[in-house]
């Protein structure tokens, strides 16, 4: 994982929070492709001061090439990226952007201290160190060596350069692997202080409950492609399904069962059936007109996690 920090003395904008009322991040219709894997299809997204967003997507969605777009890290093959709506270099360069990656390491032989005053100097507006330590949670293992902590620990760090100065653009791939609950929940306490203060924070995570709780707007990818974009209730509304969940008494017809209408997934257990419709109703009703008597009848809206797997899995269908 690397930090990226801007390196430029100039600081124009506004010290702390970015008072834009325009585009933070602009994707017009960008593509990336390695050889023959198209990485980033078409992608096209705007997001605005203040939002918190999470990229959501399963392993090779495209998520962090997205993230390397978006910090110029790689050039697109076509298509338009803007920050603030300049280029992604321009923006970096100005110090409005912050980034925790998932590539490459910190620098080993150096106290975190030492690290973290490094990462202060090389900001154009930088925080007073002490704040960058203490906001991070790391003053008490300020003295150790950057090589001698845990994963946890490391994350930490990579969280305090990425803020150790005023941006208005906070991008975490993943920040929050390998931390333990406490970690997570301070680390997320922390930056919706930072959201609060008006700065945009992209992330891209594979917790769904993360998405679920943290996110005022969920980006769905899959195959380079956004199939999904809004609040994380609106994701689950797009996935259409809903839980229908019974017991019942006397014998089980599981033909019967299955040929329930609306199904998008089947579970039986026992006498305890688990079924997922896209038409709740319909499939209650023919329960019913089977004669049977379900008992604990239970209907709900999809969690984030099964609205995401049915909306991944209606993409592949569509391929
Ligand atoms: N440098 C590269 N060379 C070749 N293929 C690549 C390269 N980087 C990514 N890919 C491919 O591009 C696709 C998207 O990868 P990417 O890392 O952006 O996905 P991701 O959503 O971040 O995945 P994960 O959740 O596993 O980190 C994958 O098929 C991946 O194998």
């Amino acid at each position: 994982m690397t930090t990226t920090t801007a390196a430029h003395p100039a600081a124009p904008g506004p010290a702390g929070g970015s008072g834009d009322t325009g585009t933070v991040v602009s994707f017009q219709n960008v593509t990336k492709s390695y050889g023959e894997v198209r990485a980033v299809d078409g992608l096209s997204l705007a997001l605005h001061p203040g939002e918190t967003v999470a990229l959501l997507g399963p392993n090779g969605a495209g998520k962090s090439s997205t993230l390397d777009l978006l910090l110029g890290l790689r050039p697109a093959d076509s298509g338009t990226v803007s920050l603030f709506g300049t280029t992604p270099r321009e923006a970096i360069a100005s110090g409005r952007v912050g980034a925790m990656l998932q590539s490459g390491g910190l620098m080993e032989e150096v106290s975190v201290r030492e690290l973290v005053t490094l990462g202060c100097a090389l900001h154009p507006r930088p925080y007073p160190v002490d704040e960058v330590l203490s906001r991070a949670g790391i003053e008490e293992i300020a003295g150790r060596l950057v090589n001698k902590l845990s994963g946890g620990q490391e994350q930490r760090v990579r969280f305090a350069l990425a803020t150790a100065g005023h941006n208005d653009l906070i991008v975490l791939d993943e920040p929050t692997t390998g931390m333990d609950v406490t970690s997570r929940q301070a680390f997320w306490a922390t930056m919706r202080e930072q959201a609060a203060q008006g700065r945009t924070v992209l992330f891209a995570t594979h917790y769904l409950e993360e998405a679920d709780a943290i996110a005022d707007r969920v980006l769905v990818l899959n195959k380079g492609r956004l199939l999904a974009d809004g609040t994380a209730a609106e994701i689950k509304a797009k996935a259409g399904a809903r839980k229908v969940a019974f017991d019942l008494d006397g014998p089980v017809d599981e033909q019967a069962l299955r040929a329930l209408p609306g199904l998008t997934a089947f579970d039986l257990t026992g006498r305890s059936v688990r079924l997922q419709s896209r038409d709740a109703d319909a499939t209650v009703h023919a329960v019913y007109a089977l004669g049977l008597r379900p008992r604990n009848l239970e209907v709900a809206g999809l969690g984030l996690e099964q609205a995401f797997i049915a909306l991944t899995e209606a993409e592949e269908a569509t391929r």
